[in-house]
């Protein structure tokens, strides 16, 4: 689990690195700014790209200098430095690393408040004009020059974070942000990478180590992580010896109508393959053909609700593709009355909690919710920003004990003790119909293997995401929801084997 930390956080990480490793804070620079070009080249191979370093005058300005200098060095040929002096306050790395640059007789062109800059010439733009240290909303020149090299529509590449960007509070949405293609960050995502109003600013970001003292990060006070592949690897058990289908526990999944026993079946098909002993679908006798054709393995409960024989069952999850109607009202009335075991809330489930508060007020603890952003809003009520969903969750994973997992590009998991888990894995080819259904069914198969809430919604999220990304690396640029609740067998296989 890797914690995320503020920016207040970063700069005293930064600070007792400087202390503490021992290492000068100008050689940490360069450390830094070493690790943006081992990336950068990766980004831009050709040596003749004509590349522009826009600088402030802080220490991101400072690495931007360094950054220059670095390529040069790399015989970058055409490397140009700009600096962008919004302020007289420079910092004492910036200075230095102007000196470096200066001596080695690279253009350097300084802009000052109220100048015009030319149209930009260069393929390249290396973002280097604010980082970490924004305090407030670009304003005067500086949102000017910003403006104007967000109409260039050029290839830009950032330092840090791009400017204009607040890494850990929310930015108004009429704020000026440089308009990235890609973010070279140090040692940590931003919390504000991972909520979805930064797609309009970054396109891809990714983070290089820059040596920042990992027990000093590990031990700040930080209610958001991100899950490692490493804390899923030890979760997940080996299936013993003498094991047998009763080890594993027996699910029920109820979903399904008429018109969407698709949902039904998606679910049940990821389910079996994410290793339930037994897997059990309550769904609409008009479904059971299709059932049984498409998943022989999988039984069928049909009939009154009031036949269901709960005590047979591990795990229960209910909602794919049920309906809002008064069946399925009941079904779940009778669900919240009768099931003592966990529990996965999903889909239309979620639409009749929403619409009922006392249901919801039912819910027991230790259940799993898995929402996408509109059902979370009609659960919780409207957000103005992903910001406030975070502390919404927060809250109401506390106060009810439940675990909540907000699905998107980058899933939220809030467990009862505050924590907020960032699940990286997946992709945007994962963005088609059934993919929820086939979370659904993981989740609950795993709850149903004997997995706590939590970490059953943890491996759940990841699993479900890597086998996403598998499959994308396999040439899938759509992934239908199928392949994955087949594909999701091998990704855990292959997880597990890596222990
Ligand atoms: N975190 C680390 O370990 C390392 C970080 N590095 C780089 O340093 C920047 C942060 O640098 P800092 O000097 O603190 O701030 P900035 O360069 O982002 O900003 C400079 C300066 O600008 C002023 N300012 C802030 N907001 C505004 C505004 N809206 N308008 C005008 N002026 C503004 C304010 O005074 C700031 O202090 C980090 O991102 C990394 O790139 C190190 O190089 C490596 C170690
Ligand atoms: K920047």
């Amino acid at each position: 689990m890797q914690k995320i930390i503020s920016a207040v956080q970063t700069r005293l990480a930064d600070q007792f690195t400087i202390a503490n490793e021992p290492i000068a804070s100008i050689d940490l620079m360069e450390r830094a700014s070493v690790a943006f070009v081992s990336r950068f080249i990766e980004e831009v191979p050709l040596k003749t790209t004509m590349i522009a370093v826009y600088c402030g005058v802080g220490n991101n300005g400072g690495d931007g200098l360094a950054i220059a200098r670095l390529l040069a060095a790399k015989s970058y040929m055409n490397v140009k430095v700009i600096i962008l002096q919004h302020s007289f306050k420079t910092t004492i790395d910036f200075e230095e690393n102007l000196r470096r640059v200066q001596q080695l007789k690279l253009p350097v062109h300084i802009f000052q408040s109220e100048d015009v800059l030319p149209i930009e010439t260069s393929e390249v733009i290396i973002d280097a004009i604010l980082g970490s240290g924004l305090n407030k909303p670009l304003e005067g020149s500086l949102k000017k020059w910003v403006e104007q090299l967000n109409q260039q529509k050029k290839h830009v590449i950032a330092v840090d974070i791009p400017t204009g960007m607040f890494a850990d509070e929310p930015n108004s949405a009429d704020s000026v942000v440089v308009k990235t293609d890609l973010v070279i960050s140090f040692q940590r995502p931003k919390l504000n990478f991972l909520l979805p109003e930064s797609a309009s600013v970054i396109k891809r970001w990714h983070v290089v180590d820059i040596g920042l003292d990992e027990h000093f990060i590990q031990s700040c006070e930080s209610e958001l992580a991100l899950i490692e592949e490493k804390d899923i690897q030890s979760i997940l058990k080996k299936r013993d010896n003498f094991s047998h289908k009763g080890t594993y526990g027996h699910s029920l999944i109820i979903a399904g109508q008429e018109e969407t026993m698709g949902a039904a079946l998606l679910t049940a098909e990821a389910c079996l393959n994410t290793g339930s002993g037994l897997t059990t679908a309550y769904v609409p006798s008009l479904g059971l053909v299709a059932l049984n054709t498409r998943l022989p393995e999988v039984m069928a409960a049909i009939g009154e609700v009031d036949k269901i024989q709960w005590e047979k069952y591990s795990a229960v999850a209910i909602g794919p593709g049920l309906g809002t109607d008064d069946h399925s009202i009941e079904i779940l009335k009778s669900t919240l009355k009768n099931f003592r075991g966990p529990c996965v809330f999903d889909a239309d489930a979620l639409n009749v909690l929403s619409a009922d508060s006392s249901l919801l007020d039912l819910v027991p603890e230790q259940s799993v919710l898995t929402p996408h952003v509109k059902e979370f809003d009609r659960l919780f009520g409207a957000h103005e920003n992903w910001t406030q969903r975070v502390k919404t969750m927060q809250k109401e994973s506390t106060e009810r004990e439940l675990i909540i997992v907000l699905k998107n590009r980058y899933t939220l998991i809030a467990s009862p003790t505050g924590m907020i888990y960032f699940n990286l894995t997946g992709t945007p080819a994962m963005a088609s119909g059934g993919m929820g259904d086939v979370l659904t069914g993981i989740i609950v198969s795993l709850l149903a293997q004997g997995y706590s809430a939590i970490q059953a919604a943890m491996a759940g999220v990841y699993l479900h995401g890597k086998a996403g990304n598998e499959l994308e690396e396999l040439g899938y640029s759509v992934i239908p929801a199928s392949k994955l609740a087949r594909r999701i067998n091998k990704t855990i296989g292959k997880v597990r084997s890596t222990k």
